[in-house]
Formats: structure tokens, C-alpha cells, sequence
């Protein structure tokens, strides 16, 4: 892909070739305090209407780790009361292993005039600076959810607040092994661009009507 990288491809290098990393390939050390702090600043400068940051993260240091494990174990157990010690020993590992670990909480502000779903939006960019900017300082990282996200007892003891949502734990440390290629998607599948209404012979066309869309496979690349 990168033997064909044209210019502007070369300057987007840093948020074309991000990719998540898996907690299992990622090793000490993860970020830094200072890295850490660049990092939220960097989701700080997601679009956000109204300025209204609806979204905080929560770390989990290392002397907390063994805690929150067992709050994991518990989760996992609420769920599954016959979880085998595979499965709880699996659980536990998802709050010891990664090198830093963060709680994303999506914190939409009830009574704002933003419409929720535009909070919503701004935090989902947030997290995507989160992402971008691990990379670019050169750490692995990935977000995850899974089941864990929707107890609400876990909520509860992590310190979310009722009204707020925990949308995954994001790990991010140094690469111990290189993810796997990531599958190319071709930027047609999410394109399209409008030609307003058709016209018939002589007549304007009406606003009532669908308007009308090039497909992806007459794109001309520049046009
Ligand atoms: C909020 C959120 C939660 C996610 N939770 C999971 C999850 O629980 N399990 C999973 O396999 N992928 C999950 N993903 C997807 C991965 O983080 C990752 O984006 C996906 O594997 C695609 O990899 P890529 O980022 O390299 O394209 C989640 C993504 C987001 C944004």
C-alpha cells in the first residue's frame, strides 16, 4: 500500500496506519504521566458542540489493579455463577495485564440544548484522539467493552455516576507484537455525493422528490 503513498497520504501517515492492538501484544512501559496528559489533550480537541466535553476517563494505577481484577471476577461470575477458573482467571487478566489502563465514561449533560446524539458523537471523536494520539506517540492501544461495560455494579464501583454510561477500558502500552495487518476498506464504501433533484424535460424538479446520488463506482479520483 505505502509504495503508492501519494503526498497528502504521506502527512496522513499517522491516522492511516493506526490500529488497534491487542492487550495480549502490548508490554511495559505505556504511557508516561506527561504522555498521558498529551494524550486527553488531545481528546480534549475532538469537535465538541458546545464545548461540553461529555466524556472523562478513569485510570486504574497499578497498586489498584488487584482490586479492580476482583471486581472483573465478580462481574464475570454475576453473569456466569458456573464460570469456569479459566474463564475467571481470563477476567482478571483484563485489569492486570494491560501497562495502562483506562475507564472511557460517555457523561451526555441532560439539561444542554446539544441534542444527546451530538454528545455522543463529540465523545466517540474523543475517544478516537485518544486512539490516534497513542499511536502517534508510538504506543499500541485498543478499546474494549464487552459484556463487563453493561453491569451496573461494576459501574457503580469503578465511579461512574447514574446518568453516565462506561463505554470500555482502554489498554495501551509499547508493541511487543505487531497486530495483524489491518483489512484495507476502500474509502467508495462510505461515499457518496448528492446531484439534488432530477430534472424532467422542462420541468424544475421538485423538492418532494429523492434526490439523487453518483455512485461510488463514477467517482473520479480529484473531481
Ligand atoms: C466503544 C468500543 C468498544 C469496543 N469493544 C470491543 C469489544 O468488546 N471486543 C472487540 O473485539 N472489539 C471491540 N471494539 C473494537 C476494537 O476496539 C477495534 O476497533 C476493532 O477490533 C477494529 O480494529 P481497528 O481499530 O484496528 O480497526 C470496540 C470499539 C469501540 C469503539
Amino acid at each position: 500500500m505505502w509504495r503508492h503513498m501519494t503526498g497528502a497520504e504521506r502527512i496522513l501517515e499517522v491516522l492511516l496506519t493506526r490500529r488497534s492492538v491487542s492487550p495480549r501484544r502490548l508490554e511495559q512501559p505505556g504511557p508516561n504521566p506527561d504522555e498521558l496528559d498529551a494524550i486527553i489533550r488531545a481528546g480534549l480537541r475532538a469537535p465538541d458542540h458546545g464545548g461540553l466535553h461529555p466524556w472523562r476517563v478513569i485510570e486504574f494505577r497499578p497498586q489498584n489493579r488487584e482490586a479492580l481484577a476482583w471486581c472483573f471476577e465478580q462481574e464475570k461470575l454475576r453473569r456466569d455463577p458456573l464460570a469456569s477458573p479459566t474463564d475467571l482467571r481470563r477476567a482478571r487478566e483484563h485489569a492486570t495485564r494491560p501497562p495502562l489502563l483506562l475507564g472511557f465514561v460517555v457523561s451526555p449533560r441532560e439539561r444542554s440544548k446539544i441534542p444527546t446524539r451530538e454528545q455522543w458523537l463529540s465523545a466517540g471523536a474523543a475517544l478516537g484522539n485518544l486512539l490516534s494520539a497513542a499511536h502517534q506517540l508510538g504506543y499500541g492501544a485498543i478499546v474494549l467493552s464487552g459484556e463487563r461495560c453493561f453491569d451496573e455494579t461494576l459501574a457503580r464501583q469503578v465511579g461512574v455516576l447514574p446518568g453516565e454510561y462506561l463505554a470500555g477500558f482502554i489498554s495501551m502500552g509499547s508493541i511487543g507484537e505487531a497486530p495483524p495487518q489491518a483489512r484495507e476498506v476502500l474509502s467508495q464504501s462510505v461515499w457518496s455525493c448528492w446531484q439534488g433533484w432530477q430534472e424532467e424535460a422542462g420541468q424544475p424538479g421538485r423538492p418532494e422528490q429523492p434526490g439523487q446520488s453518483i455512485l461510488p463506482s463514477d467517482r473520479v479520483r480529484g473531481s
